[in-house]
C-alpha cells in the first residue's frame, strides 16, 4: 500500500474507533427522537452513527467533523443519489430515516500529490498533507525497503535542485503535482546530458538492488508512451473555435504527446483532472469526462451509480454535466453581445473558456478514449470558502449572481467560486467554475452560497442594468442548438422563466438577494415562489397549450405578483 494509502486508512481506522466510542459513549443518551445511520466512506467500512431529530445538514457535518475528523468543509453527503445540500436544513428533511446508508465525499485538499522516481527506474507516489517537510517524505521512502533505509543517503531532486529536510511540502507541491528524482549517495558521479525525449542519466556507482557492486548506466527517458489523441468534439461543421480555445487544445495536447499524465484533482464529487503543458511544470486546463460524473458509472470517488439516471440535484442527468458546463461558458455573453465562440472576449461573469474534448485518457485505470468538458485552468489564490466574503467587490459577487439567476445554478457553493488578487490594491475578482448542475429541469435544488452576502442586498449598476436588459432566452437557445446541445422542453423552460425573472426583477429595482430569494426555496420541503407560480401558470393553462401560451401565463403571474412587492 502506498503511503497514500496509509495515510487515508490510518484517518479511516481511527475514525471507525471514535466513532464506536462516540457511540458507546452517547447511547444512554439517545432514545426514540434519534435514528441510527450508516456513513459510507470510500475505502473505509461503513460507520454507524446518530442522527437525532432536530440535526441540522451543519449541526450534523460538524459532529462528524468533532468525532472522525473530517473537517465540515470537506465533507460533501449524499442520500438517495440526492445531495445534502442545504446546511440549515434537517437530515430528516431529505428522508433519511432509522437504517440509511448516507454516502459521505471527503476533500483531500489538504493532501499533496508527490511522485518520487528513483535511479534504478522505481516510482513510488505518496499524497502527502502540505503541512510537512521534505524530511518527512525521506521517512516515507525509508519505510519501501531495505535500500532506502538510510535516511542520510537520501537525495531528493526537484526541477533539478536537490531539496533541504526542512522544506515544507506546500513550497514544492503549489500544484499538487511534484514529480522528485531520488538519488542515494554511494560515492556516486551522477552527469546528466539531454537527449532528444528526455534525458541521460549516468550513474557511476553501484545501482541499488538491481547491479550491486558493478558499475551501469541507466538511461530514464520519458517514454513517450501516450499516443496523444485529442481533439475538439463540434457537432456543427460551422463552428469555428476562438483561438483562446484553440491554444488551449493544443497546449493540452502537447502535454500529452510529452507524455505528461492528467493529474486527478484532490477536490470535487466527479472525475476532474489537471491537464499539464508540454514543460509539464504548468496547468493548462481541467478536463471532466462524461463517465466520471458523480454517480456515473466509472465515478472515483465512490459515489453508487444514479438508479434512475437522475443527477446528483434534482431535473439534471447524469453524463450531461459536461454539455451544462461548455453551455454556461457559450451563454456568459460579453458586455459587446452574444457569444460566439470565435471571438476572444471574456463573458461578463468571467466563466473561463470551455468546451467539449475527446481524449484518450489514462488519468482512472487503463487508457481509454473519453469525452467531457475542457474548461481553461485558471491560476487563483483558492476558493471563496477559504475567505470571507466581506473583501469581496459589489461588482464581482453581482457577476456571478446574474449567471446563477440567468442559469438557475443549482451548485453555487462558496467552493465552485476561485479568486485571484490583482493589481497594486490586490483587488480580488472571483471566477466562477463547476457548472455541471445549472439549467435543471426544476428549480427545487438552487441555492446561492452569495444570496447570503451582503453584496446581494446591493443596488445594480447601470452596466448590469443594461446587460440584464439586453438577455434573450430565445437567442440563447438557438445559440445552443447552433453549438449541438438542444435542451429538453422543460431545461428551455427553465431558462426561459429565469432570465424573465432577473429581467423583471431587475427593472422594478430588486436586488439580486430579493430576486434569488424567490428563485430559491427557503427550506428542502417548502416550494419556492417561482415553483408556486409554475404551478399556478401550469394549472391555469389549458392541456396541450403550446409553450408561447404557457410564458405568457407564467409572464402575467410573475408581473401581479412583483408589483404587489414593488407597490
Ligand atoms: N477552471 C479552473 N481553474 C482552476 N482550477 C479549477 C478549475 N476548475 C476546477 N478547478 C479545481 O478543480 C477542483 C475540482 O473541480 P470542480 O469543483 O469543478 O469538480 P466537481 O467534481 O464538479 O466538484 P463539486 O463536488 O464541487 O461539484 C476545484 O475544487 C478547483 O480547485
Amino acid at each position: 500500500m502506498s503511503s497514500a494509502g496509509v495515510v487515508i486508512s490510518s484517518i479511516m481506522e481511527d475514525a471507525v474507533l471514535s466513532s464506536v466510542l462516540f457511540e458507546r459513549s452517547r447511547s444512554p443518551h439517545y432514545s426514540d427522537d434519534s435514528i441510527l445511520i450508516y456513513l459510507a466512506v470510500p475505502g473505509s467500512s461503513v460507520i454507524p452513527i446518530r442522527v437525532l431529530d432536530s440535526d441540522s445538514i451543519a449541526s450534523f457535518k460538524l459532529r462528524i467533523q468533532s468525532s472522525k475528523g473530517f473537517v465540515v468543509k470537506n465533507q460533501k453527503l449524499v442520500f438517495d443519489g440526492r445531495e445534502l445540500a442545504r446546511n440549515d436544513c434537517r437530515v430528516r428533511d431529505y428522508g433519511v430515516t432509522d437504517g440509511n446508508v448516507v454516502h459521505l465525499v471527503i476533500r483531500f485538499s489538504d493532501l499533496r500529490f508527490i511522485t518520487v522516481n528513483t535511479a534504478c527506474g522505481k516510482k513510488f507516489e505518496f499524497q502527502v498533507e502540505q503541512s510537512r517537510n521534505v524530511a518527512y517524505i525521506k521517512e516515507q521512502i525509508a519505510k519501501k525497503g531495505k535500500d532506502f533505509l538510510n535516511i542520510q543517503a537520501q537525495k531528493l531532486i526537484c526541477d533539478g535542485e536537490e531539496l533541504e529536510d526542512q522544506q515544507m511540502v506546500n513550497d514544492i507541491c503549489k500544484n499538487n503535482d511534484a514529480v522528485l528524482h531520488l538519488l542515494i549517495r554511494k560515492s556516486a558521479k551522477v552527469r546528466t546530458k539531454p537527449i532528444e525525449k528526455g534525458f541521460e542519466l549516468s550513474i557511476d556507482a553501484p545501482c541499488l538492488e538491481e547491479k550491486k557492486g558493478a558499475d551501469m548506466k541507466v538511461v530514464v527517458k520519458k517514454p513517450p508512451d501516450i499516443q496523444a489523441l485529442f481533439e475538439p468534439v463540434t457537432v456543427n461543421p460551422k463552428v469555428e473555435l476562438s483561438s483562446v480555445l484553440e491554444e488551449l487544445i493544443n497546449s493540452t495536447y502537447a502535454g500529452l504527446e510529452k507524455g505528461h499524465k492528467p493529474v486527478m484533482s484532490p477536490e470535487g464529487s466527479g472525475g476532474a483532472y489537471f491537464m499539464l503543458d508540454a514543460t509539464g511544470h504548468n496547468y493548462v486546463g481541467v478536463f471532466k469526462p462524461i463517465d466520471e460524473e458523480p454517480m456515473a458509472e466509472n465515478n472515483p470517488r465512490g459515489l453508487p451509480p444514479s438508479l434512475d439516471g437522475e443527477g446528483l440535484k434534482r431535473g439534471t442527468r447524469v453524463g450531461e454535466g459536461a454539455l451544462r458546463e461548455v453551455a454556461a461558458y457559450i451563454l456568459d455573453h460579453p458586455i459587446s453581445g452574444p457569444r460566439s465562440l470565435f471571438s476572444n472576449e471574456v463573458g461578463f461573469s468571467g466563466v473561463p473558456p470551455t468546451t467539449m474534448v475527446r481524449c484518450l485518457h489514462g488519468g482512472h485505470g487503463k487508457k481509454e478514449l473519453k469525452i467531457g468538458s475542457l474548461q481553461k485552468f485558471v491560476k487563483n489564490h483558492g476558493s471563496c470558502e477559504d475567505i470571507g466574503p466581506q473583501a469581496f467587490p459589489v461588482e464581482e459577487v453581482h457577476k456571478i449572481a446574474v449567471l446563477d439567476l440567468r442559469l438557475a445554478n443549482a451548485d453555487r457553493h462558496a467552493g465552485n467560486i476561485l479568486f485571484y488578487r490583482e493589481g497594486e490594491e490586490d483587488r480580488i475578482v472571483l471566477i466562477p467554475i463547476d457548472h455541471g448542475y445549472c439549467l435543471p429541469e426544476n428549480f427545487e435544488d438552487c441555492t446561492f452560497d452569495w444570496l447570503f452576502w451582503p453584496q446581494a442586498r446591493q443596488p445594480l449598476d447601470s452596466t448590469t442594468l443594461d446587460y440584464i436588459k439586453s438577455l434573450d432566452a430565445e437567442q440563447d437557445l438557438a445559440l445552443l442548438k447552433f453549438y449541438g446541445w438542444e435542451p429538453s422542453l422543460q431545461c428551455s423552460r427553465t431558462l426561459r422563466i429565469s432570465t424573465m425573472l432577473l429581467q423583471k426583477g431587475a427593472e422594478r429595482g430588486l436586488t439580486l438577494y430579493d430576486i434569488g430569494s424567490i428563485l430559491c426555496r427557503e427550506t428542502v420541503k417548502k416550494e419556492s415562489k417561482m415553483e408556486e407560480m409554475i404551478l399556478e401558470a401550469e394549472e391555469a393553462v389549458l392541456p396541450g397549450t403550446g409553450e408561447t401560451a404557457f410564458m405568457e401565463t407564467i409572464s402575467e403571474i410573475m408581473d401581479l405578483y412583483l408589483n404587489s412587492l414593488t407597490k
